[in-house]
């Protein structure tokens, strides 16, 4: 039996549950040996088992999971979750099976009874505040500044996110933006293990349409925006807003927090079956909650928040954006939903001259006091682009080059509009690859140029394919008083080319080549 170094947080004291309680619990079919066999934890993927785990075998796009039956046994999985057609492929295993419809459907209710999370989280125990944060954009960084406002309160906080799943200061970085409900029930119990009070979850739709948070209800969903992305996972607008409606709904939040500045938002108030506070942003829209920007630099934007009943908080994010502004304040918002009082808030964030929060990779300035202002983002829908290059415009006197590239295999129908959108909010658009995955990189390059030069046909267009060449030529068009954005990396340190993700850090190479160019020590 082979262990694996663990690929994400679990419980370290998981409290056995017996195979034969899953069957009852459940209602399962069952075949082989079940006696004596006890669970501690469960995995969708043969690699990342660990000893003691249900094997959950679902369908996928390549194979059925169950066929990896053999191989997680051979690492220490008990038993095996799975269908009709899962049973008869994880025969050969050698391990009890038990047979249920939908594996995934089950996996959350199940997963959650393992750890004793959610739904199945005992009477007694104490249990963590949970926040959900969904929408197109924003979703990370409202995570992060629920995360970063908590601690400020001294109140024991963890995150999930595209970015990384973080207890403290132990982290781990995340494959997909929801975990797989495995996964996020595993991580709960091991912050219910450390005392963690409070934890921000960004749900996307594809979490919602596949089962990921099932098992939980949380206390506050909070709505950011919705916007062109993922039309290749969902087949229009229409559809991928109501994957995130259903998130708005009493089996999954006990109340909600809708931003409405548009109309995607106020539709999801109409829609929406919990109680739902509403957070305005831009000025003449009504809502219970509205925010004014009061000061923005290219490090910090200052704002005031006013609700019901006369209460407001004025106070800064240390980050570039009027929609840095617009996710402070619904994270603000979701806390005071949750019970926390407005002049705890407003009092912790004074003593500390602002919310203290670092977002990896969203606008994140790279640039030091001398040179060119350059900011990472991780900003890789036609609005992200809209929003950042209008806030960087706002500090910027002089010259805005802008570099990007697209994903190859996810939504192709967003590229023209990427391209447009650089073309009118930059002076220079450098275009570069970015994760080509299976698709040539050559031809996403071509569809960004192409709604580049439809919107505006005499905007400069610099082509180059090595994302860091792409960043030096951008960097010696810039001058003091000019500004780069570099978007799409983010947080990521790596670019994916033919199945194969090759190490590349956008940020440590941001900083090296501003080094090379003698703007930083
Ligand atoms: C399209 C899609 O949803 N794919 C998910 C799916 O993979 P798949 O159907 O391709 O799986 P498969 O390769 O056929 O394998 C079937 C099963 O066998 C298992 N397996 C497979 C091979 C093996 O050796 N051992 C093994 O156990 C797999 O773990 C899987 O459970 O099941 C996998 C296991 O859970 C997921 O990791 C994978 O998500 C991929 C990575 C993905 O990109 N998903 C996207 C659509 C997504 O969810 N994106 C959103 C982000 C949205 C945003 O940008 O805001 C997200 O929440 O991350
Ligand atoms: N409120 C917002 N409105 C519009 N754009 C935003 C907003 N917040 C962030 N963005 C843009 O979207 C990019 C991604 O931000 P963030 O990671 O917080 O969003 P996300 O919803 O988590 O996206 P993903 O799921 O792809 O990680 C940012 O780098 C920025 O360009």
């Amino acid at each position: 039996m082979t262990g694996s170094a663990p690929t994400a947080l679990r419980p370290q004291h998981p409290s056995p549950r017996a195979l034969t309680g899953l069957v009852e619990q459940f209602q399962l079919d069952a075949q082989g040996e079940l006696a004596g066999v006890e669970i501690t934890g469960a995995s969708l993927s043969s690699s990342n088992v660990q000893p003691g785990d249900l094997y959950v075998g679902v369908p996928g796009r390549n194979a059925h999971g169950a066929s990896f039956a053999a191989q997680a046994a051979e690492r220490g999985a008990v038993a095996v979750l799975t269908d009709e057609a899962g049973a008869s492929l994880a025969a050969d295993s050698g391990l009890p099976i038990v047979v249920t419809p939908d594996a995934r459907a089950a996996l959350g209710e199940v997963a959650a009874w393992i750890h004793r999370t959610g739904v199945h989280a005992s009477d007694d125990d104490e249990q963590a505040t949970l926040f959900a944060v969904t929408g197109t954009n924003g979703k990370t960084s409202v995570v992060y500044l629920l995360y970063g406002i908590l601690r400020q309160l001294g109140i024991g906080a963890g995150l999930t996110s595209t970015a990384e799943r973080r207890i403290g200061d132990e982290a781990v970085t995340s494959s997909l933006t929801t975990p797989e409900a495995s996964e996020l029930h595993a991580l709960l119990a091991r912050m219910r293990e450390v005392g963690v009070r409070a934890v921000g979850v960004e749900v996307s739709a594809q979490a919602l349409s596949r089962h990921r948070v099932d098992g939980l209800v949380f206390d506050v969903a909070g709505f950011t925006n919705l916007s062109h992305d993922h039309l290749d996972d969902y087949a229009s607008m229409d559809e991928y807003y109501r994957a995130k409606l259903e998130l708005f709904q009493p089996d999954r939040a006990h109340r909600a927090v809708v931003t409405v500045d548009s109309d995607w938002g106020s539709r999801l108030v109409a829609d929406s079956r919990v109680p739902v506070t509403t957070l305005s942003t831009e000025p003449g829209i009504r809502a219970d909650w509205t925010l004014v920007i009061d000061e923005e630099s290219a490090t910090s934007t200052s704002f005031t928040l006013s609700g019901p009943d006369g209460r407001s908080i004025a106070t800064s994010v240390p980050l570039l954006g009027r929609y840095m502004a617009a996710n402070a304040g619904l994270a603000i918002v979701m806390l005071v939903e949750s019970g926390v009082d407005l002049d705890v808030i407003s009092h912790a964030l004074a003593r500390d001259g602002g919310i203290d929060a670092y977002i990896p990779g969203r606008a994140e300035r790279i640039s030091g006091d001398r040179g060119p202002l350059v900011f990472i983002d991780y900003g890789h829908s036609p609005d992200a682009f809209l929003q950042t290059l209008d806030a960087i415009r706002r500090v910027t006197p002089g010259r805005l080059v802008m570099v990007f590239g697209a994903d190859g295999d996810r939504d192709t129908t967003k590229r023209d509009d990427m391209g447009a959108i650089a073309a009118r909010g930059a002076d220079v658009v450098v275009i570069t690859d970015f994760h080509p995955r299976f698709e040539d990189p050559a031809l996403i390059r071509r569809s960004l140029i192409e709604g580049a030069q439809r919107a505006v046909p005499d905007r400069e267009i610099i082509e180059i394919a090595d994302p860091r060449e792409a960043f030096r030529a951008a960097l010696a068009l810039a001058h003091e008083g000019d500004a780069v954005l570099y978007a799409g990396p983010g947080h990521e340190d790596y670019h994916e080319v033919a199945g194969v993700k090759i190490p590349y850090s956008a940020r440590d190479d941001a900083r090296q080549a501003l080094r090379e160019a003698g703007w930083l020590e």
